[in-house]
């Protein structure tokens, strides 16, 4: 009954959230997006500008931005993630050397002041490659605890597997609006 109920509480609600999913180039960007949308990695090639995706889970519409992370698109970050309700930042954990890079763009990005007050989650992808960065060492290498702009989390997924991707759509639907 309680199932029913949860069907049908979906089926009419119309709450949205519109997203903005951001990282350097091959940290798995697309093939997050893809994972979410099509329940499928699929085959990716880098992003020339952007995707975007309508996505319904739980009962919430959401549009996923996924933008380039080549240097060239990386100025663009905040022009799309200004009015989003919610950002991802994507790391390859499996890259520890691109992990300073993707620290001084998340900090440049939430320098800009028109961002404050989005909740952020840092996805720690590829945890299907080994050796990868575990929690603690994305927390730390990323100067998470330096962030008081935004509320932040982190989630440590596979784009590639599917692994922990129920984290992310859960954390999506906790920052849904009702429209
Ligand atoms: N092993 C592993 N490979 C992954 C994972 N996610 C993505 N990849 C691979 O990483 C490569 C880049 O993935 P993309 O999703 O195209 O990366 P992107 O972040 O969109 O890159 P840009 O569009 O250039 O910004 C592809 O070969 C993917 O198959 C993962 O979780 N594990
Ligand atoms: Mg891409």
């Amino acid at each position: 009954m309680g199932n029913l109920f949860e069907k049908l509480k979906n089926f009419f609600s119309t709450q949205k959230l519109e997203v903005c999913m951001v990282g350097l180039e091959n940290v798995g960007k697309t093939t997050m997006l893809n994972q979410l949308s099509m329940g499928d990695p699929s085959f990716t090639v880098p992003t020339v500008g952007l995707n975007v995706r309508t996505v319904k889970k739980g009962g919430v519409t959401m549009k996923i931005w996924d933008i380039g992370g080549q240097v060239q698109y990386r100025p663009e970050w905040g022009n799309y993630a200004q009015g989003c309700d919610a950002l991802i930042f994507l790391v390859d954990t499996s890259n520890q050397a691109t992990l300073g890079t993707s620290k001084k763009e998340l900090h440049n990005l939430l320098d800009n002041k028109s961002l404050r007050n989005i909740p952020i989650l840092i996805i720690g992808n590829k945890i299907d490659v080994n050796p990868h960065l575990n929690e603690k060492q994305l927390i730390e290498g990323l100067n998470l605890d330096y962030i008081t702009s935004n509320g932040w989390a982190v989630a440590m997924c596979s784009a590639l597997t599917g692994n922990n991707i129920t984290q992310v759509v859960d954390w999506l639907i906790t920052k849904s609006k009702k429209q």
